[in-house]
């Protein structure tokens, strides 16, 4: 029951024989909800808000509070797959002022959504916030790292809704903690569950879910009717609703 296939030797898979499925798709917009939630709590400071009341130290009128506007800003999309389009078709009623995406080739869905195709070097330089929606592979190990954090504009948001591992979270600490960038927003982590004593838990400006992505009734509920689906039909000998290789 799961979109990604970053945990599963999909090699090993085949070399053997066994079917693999997965359920893609069903939770774009259940996934695209949590990371306008995060890009949201990151960039009005929730954690530390929450953090505040909390502890009893609410006051008015404190610069703590100030956080970063959506209106008018530019978006960098890493990965515009189904989950990507969904995050900027919700991002629209923000007013943002400009979509940029990067991956690895052109989608045709971009246009219709006024998103223009970038390199990931012009994307980070130029996005106020940033948002990670691209599968974990390879290539996209530590995608995030010290050289490309420093890239980010000084007042940007990291959004992650993929895998913790496009992110070297060292190299994130250290930016968050010299406010070299404004705040993260994370709904996958390394390790999952990130145990409670973790430096990035300890940051006001790190806002972290424990990967609530696809957890929706609705959502749930359909990737597991994929799932019980794709298993009678292999049992039956037939292609799978989504046969992952
Ligand atoms: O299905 C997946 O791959 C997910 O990460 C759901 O949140």
């Amino acid at each position: 029951m799961s979109s990604g296939l970053d945990h599963i030797r999909v090699e090993e898979l085949k070399k053997r024989g066994i079917a693999l499925g997965n359920c893609p798709h069903v939770l774009d917009n259940a996934v695209a909800d949590i990371a306008v939630g995060l890009l949201i709590g990151a960039a009005r400071k929730f954690k530390a808000g929450i953090r505040e009341l909390e502890s009893g130290q609410w006051k008015y009128g404190v610069q703590w509070s100030t956080g970063l506007d959506i209106a008018g800003s530019t978006v960098g999309i890493i990965g515009l797959g189904g989950i990507g389009q969904a995050i900027v078709r919700r991002l629209k009623g923000f007013d943002v002022a400009r979509f940029l995406y990067s991956g690895r080739s052109d989608k045709p869905q971009a246009k219709a959504l006024g998103a223009e195709r970038v390199p990931l070097e012009h994307l980070l330089k130029e996005s106020n916030y940033v948002v990670l929606a691209c599968p974990l592979t390879n290539e996209t190990q530590n995608l995030i790292n010290a050289d490309t954090l420093k890239l980010m504009k000084k007042n940007s948001v990291l959004v992650n809704i993929g895998r913790g591992g496009l992110i070297d979270q060292n190299a994130l600490y250290d930016a968050l903690k010299g406010n070299h960038i404004f705040a993260a927003g994370l709904d996958v982590v390394t390790p999952e569950p990130l145990p409670k004593d973790h430096p990035l838990i300890s940051l006001p400006n790190c806002f972290i879910l424990p990967h609530l992505g696809s957890a929706t009734i609705e959502t749930r509920n359909a990737m597991a009717s994929i799932a019980a689906n794709n298993i009678l039909l292999a049992l039956e000998g037939k292609s799978m609703l989504f046969p992952a290789y």
